[in-house]
């Protein structure tokens, strides 16, 4: 079975209010709109939740005396199997919006969420457990640690979880295998192209079996066509259902989404084709 196959929470890692949000609302769990065939119906299709909801979100930091508010008030929501893109100028707040999508920070007002949990609300251990069991992160400068081959960086992301060492080894390699670097997990970073530390960054990010995947300019530090190598293989891991949410300067990654969105004066808006 795949990392992507797993997409559940582990229930190791949820609390009781989760389990009881997953029962109550079993829709929220919905397989994602793009893996299902044939087409949903009409009737079914209005049964699948968002799997993000913002409402009112607005967030602000206090600095040295000053208050600055990048984000005056959000309101989106997000579907299960979408890939959406957030553009909009330096400093306008894309990078806080991705880091309120994956419960690093909390916003200042509004409602935000994820499977039908108020990240705003809350607390600090459900956040964790949050970003564990449903978000996978991928960065413009991969973060991949120096010192470990591709095979350790991408099993830093699964230690904790109660794993025994050989499934974290065969998650590891079929994680790999996904992101084609199959033959490349004794390398280090070094040894390794951008493209490739990408791939192994993704791999990192997707082994858990995460359901959403944001990405903070994926392709930033990439020529053209490692670029569009990453592309490919992210447009590869939506069709499997993995919901993707990147931000992005660069309007050919924009022009692959499902959805464009730009974020201009605090709000969130809909570009049209
Ligand atoms: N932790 C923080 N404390 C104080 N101010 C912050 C913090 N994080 C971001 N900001 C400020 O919030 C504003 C929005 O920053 P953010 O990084 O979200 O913008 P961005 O759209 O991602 O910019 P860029 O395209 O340049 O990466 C900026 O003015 C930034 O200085």
């Amino acid at each position: 079975m795949s990392p992507l196959d797993a997409a559940q929470p582990d229930p190791r890692l949820t609390t009781d209010s989760e389990r009881n949000e997953t029962q109550m609302n079993p829709t929220a769990q919905a397989v994602p709109e793009t893996a299902v065939s044939p087409e949903p119906t009409p009737a079914a299709r209005s049964r699948i939740e968002p799997i993000y909801v913002l409402e009112g979100v607005t967030k602000s930091y206090r600095m040295q005396g000053r208050t600055l508010t990048p984000l005056t008030g959000v309101d989106i929501s997000i579907m299960p199997g979408e890939f959406a893109t957030i553009q909009g100028p330096t400093g306008g707040g894309k990078s806080t919006l991705l880091q309120l999508l994956g419960a690093l920070d909390r916003p200042s007002s509004g409602v935000l969420r994820l499977d039908g949990i108020d990240l705003a609300a809350a607390r600090d251990g459900v956040l964790t457990r949050m970003r564990a069991a449903q978000i996978g992160f991928v960065f413009q400068s991969f973060n991949l640690i120096p010192t470990l081959t591709a095979n350790e960086n991408v099993n830093v992301a699964l230690e904790g979880r109660g794993m025994t060492a050989s499934t974290r080894t065969e998650r590891v390699a079929e994680a790999l295998a996904k992101v084609g670097l199959a033959d490349r997990g004794g390398h280090r970073p070094s040894e390794l192209s951008g493209g490739q530390q990408q791939r192994v960054a993704i791999a990192r990010a997707i082994v858990a079996g995460p359901k959403v995947l944001l990405a903070d300019e994926p392709t930033g530090n990439l020529d053209e066509s490692m670029r569009d190598e990453i592309l490919e293989l992210l447009e590869g891991l939506n069709r499997e259902g993995l919901t993707i949410v990147a931000v992005t300067h660069d309007s050919a990654v924009a022009k692959r989404a499902h959805r464009r969105l730009r974020l201009d004066g605090g709000r969130l808006h809909e570009v049209r084709r």
